[in-house]
């Protein structure tokens, strides 16, 4: 008999995420019926949709969601033996049952001196929104101005590196200086200190006098504001995330950006990385190939211990992360 440990939410969230907000529960799990599999998580996700997307989709008492990669370690179907790893969508336990229905194979050229993790990080659904997000909706050209915020995190720091791959002057913006060293150490030209610049809107024109062709925007609300007058004409702006907002229960009311939109002539799309589900090999592919060539490095911020996963997340969102936050169970 196996026993699952589950973090559930103990209330929905209001203002950022506390240690109060989370239950630890055991579950005793039943036997396998025909078709079904048992899997052990390896490796868990702490990602910034889990706090928008919890008060839609979570109830008090609801198993937190998220996404693991997960061993299979018994099987009654032979579509999934056991030891083969999946990244699963199961949230936030130790162990679960399933039938193989939305598991997805790591991809099976996986290398063996790549950690697993990476399946969550700059191979799994980071990468993929760090790939599609620049280049089907930003379409960098040799020689654009890319300016990318939370740029050393998951997402941020491998849209700075493609940015270079594709021959852009890149720059980034994080919240301490250890990020800003982080940033140079994997090619970014340019990177400022959002929490400690006197003017946002000097930082920029300091790191880009004369302008951006290209904005990443994973964090939304002021640092937007001042980057949007600061777009070149004909520049495209990818909304990737907003996650200066996500903790407000009302909507801030900003400066109203249609005037800059419209006489700077920008296109600015939103976007969902699971548009692009279809699509997922064809990113991971080349995503593996530059790891391969040491074109794109990946850094992981570890927290150790499922029941410090509370900590990792609240965490993650306060900015404690260097690169992909991960929870090795
Ligand atoms: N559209 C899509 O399909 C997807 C969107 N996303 C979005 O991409 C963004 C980055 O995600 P991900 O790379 O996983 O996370 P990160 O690894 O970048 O971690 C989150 C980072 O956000 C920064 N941050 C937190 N609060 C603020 C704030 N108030 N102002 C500015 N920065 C803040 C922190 O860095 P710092 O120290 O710099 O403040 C923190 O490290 C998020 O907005 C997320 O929602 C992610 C995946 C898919
Ligand atoms: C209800 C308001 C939602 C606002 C949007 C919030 C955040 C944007 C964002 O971060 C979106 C992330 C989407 C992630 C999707 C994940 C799933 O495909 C499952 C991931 C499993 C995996 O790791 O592959």
């Amino acid at each position: 008999m196996v026993v699952a440990k589950s973090w559930t939410m103990v209330r929905h969230f209001e203002g950022a995420p506390k240690p109060e907000d989370f239950k630890l529960v055991n579950t005793e799990l039943p036997s396998l019926k025909d078709g079904e599999l048992l899997l052990e998580s390896e490796f868990l996700s702490v990602d910034p949709y889990i706090r928008p997307y919890s008060k839609e989709k979570l109830k008090e008492g609801d198993i937190i969601l998220g996404s693991q990669v997960a061993r299979v370690v018994e099987s009654n179907n032979a579509a999934f033996p056991v030891g083969g790893y999946y990244v699963a969508y199961a949230g936030w336990t130790t162990h679960f049952i399933s039938d193989g229905t939305g598991l997805d194979a790591l991809p099976s050229n996986w290398p063996d001196n790549l950690p697993r993790s990476l399946a969550l990080g700059a191979v799994g659904m980071p990468g993929v929104t760090a790939y599609y997000g620049l280049l089907e909706i930003c379409k960098p050209k040799e020689g654009d101005v890319l300016l990318v915020n939370a740029a050393a995190g998951a997402v941020g720091s491998l849209v700075g590196q493609i940015g270079k791959i594709k021959g852009c002057k890149v720059v980034g913006s994080a919240g301490s200086d250890e990020k800003l060293t982080f940033l140079k150490e994997i090619g970014f030209d340019e990177a400022f200190n959002y929490k400690t610049v006197s003017s946002l809107a000097e930082a920029l024109k300091t790191a880009s006098p004369e302008g951006y062709d290209c904005y990443f925007d994973n964090v939304g609300g002021k640092f937007s504001d001042a980057a949007l007058q600061q777009m070149k004409d004909f520049g495209r702006i990818t909304v990737c995330g907003a996650i200066s907002q996500y903790n407000d229960s009302v909507p801030p009311s900003g400066p109203y950006i249609q005037p800059y939109i419209l006489f700077k002539q920008l296109l600015m799309q939103g976007f969902l990385v699971w548009t692009w589900k279809n699509r997922y090999p064809e990113a991971q592919k080349q995503l593996l190939q530059w790891i391969a060539e040491g074109k794109l490095k990946y850094h992981e911020h570890i927290t150790n211990g499922f029941e410090n996963m509370p900590a990792g997340f609240i965490g993650m969102l306060k900015g404690e992360n260097v690169g992909k936050a991960i929870i090795i169970v």
